[in-house]
């Protein structure tokens, strides 16, 4: 079988507004540099660039009322809402270069609008070595890359909660997250409450990523946009170590070549994020040609010998 692709537009999103951490706004250039849509177009997809979003300077402030840079962060996501919508309106699949994690709140809205307009299911895939759900009564950090599921499922702000019109975009039962492996204390009874399928590192280990994938990818069908949001801390440090917030023991290299094959397989990849690349962090650009890598898997490169 030889599969077709939409067509795609890169984007790039250059802030670390969600992070203390300053870097994730050089994570749009390193993917660039290590050639990502010159390997989507080599692979026969109609891939284009089309060029960064703009948004307000990191302020380098301190939290606020539980959160941090709280207004750059919705200025940057409405821009990162825009232009996901554009995309998806003209038919293409977007690709957003982050940038730090909270910027999923825009792209992940627009994809759900989207899906609401369209009478498609939506099934969001979270790869991350954190499960984002934090809120500014929890956050250990203020840092709203930390909150993105929450803000998506309707706990937070109103100017996140409610950026794509309807609240919440999301409900927790269209979420899976796979490769998690540090939750805050609060966090942790939040994402019970509201019943967060989680495919943590134990569970994979114990069950190996084939089963947890099949688990995760249950129920998508043809009516189904599946989209993914691929934060690099997901992987083990060792291979990727260009990220803010690195934790060990994580993904390895064929568990996430595994992951981007099987959703490959599935044919429904709608819309992806390519979140939290620091190049400062990094070695050589390990890590965004990693990513560069596993995004090709996830356009089919790897399954050639089932074709
Ligand atoms: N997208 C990320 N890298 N998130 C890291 C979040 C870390 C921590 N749980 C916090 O809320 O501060
Ligand atoms: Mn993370
Ligand atoms: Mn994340």
């Amino acid at each position: 079988m030889t599969r077709s692709y939409p067509s795609v537009s890169v984007f790039g999103v250059p802030t670390d507004i969600g992070a203390s951490r300053r870097g994730a706004s050089m994570g749009p250039e390193a993917l660039r540099v290590a050639g990502l849509v010159e390997a989507l177009v080599a692979r026969g997809v109609d891939a284009r660039d089309v060029g960064d979003v703009q948004g307000p300077r990191n302020p380098m402030a301190p939290p606020s009322g539980g959160y941090r840079h709280l207004d750059e962060v919705v200025a940057w996501n409405r821009a990162v809402f825009d232009c996901s919508t554009r995309e998806l309106q003209a038919g293409r699949l977007p690709i957003m270069l982050g940038g730090d994690h909270c910027l999923a709140i825009g792209s992940i809205a627009a994809v759900a609008a989207h899906c609401r307009a369209a009478g498609k299911r939506l099934r969001v895939l979270w790869l991350d070595a954190h499960a984002d759900f934090n809120t500014s009564a929890i956050t250990p950090s203020g840092n709203i890359h930390g909150m993105p599921v929450a803000c998506l499922c309707g706990l937070g702000p109103e100017a996140l909660t409610g950026l794509g019109g309807v609240t919440p975009a999301i409900t927790p039962d269209q979420v899976r997250q796979i490769g998690i492996r540090s939750v805050d204390p609060g966090e942790k009874r939040l994402v019970k409450e509201y019943g967060l399928d989680i495919y943590d590192m134990r569970y994979i280990d114990e069950v190996g990523m084939r089963r947890a994938m099949e688990e995760a990818l249950e129920g998508v069908d043809a009516d189904t946009h599946l989209h993914v949001s691929f934060d690099v801390d997901m992987l083990d440090p060792a291979i990727a170590p260009g990220t803010g917030t690195r934790v060990p023991g994580g993904i390895n290299y064929r568990e996430a070549q595994l992951i981007m094959e099987m959703v490959a397989d599935t044919g429904r990849l709608g819309s992806l994020d390519l979140v939290e690349v620091n190049p400062t962090l990094d070695k050589r650009n390990a890590t965004a040609k990693l990513a560069v890598d596993l995004v090709e898997s996830l356009f089919g490169k790897s399954t050639l010998m089932r074709d």
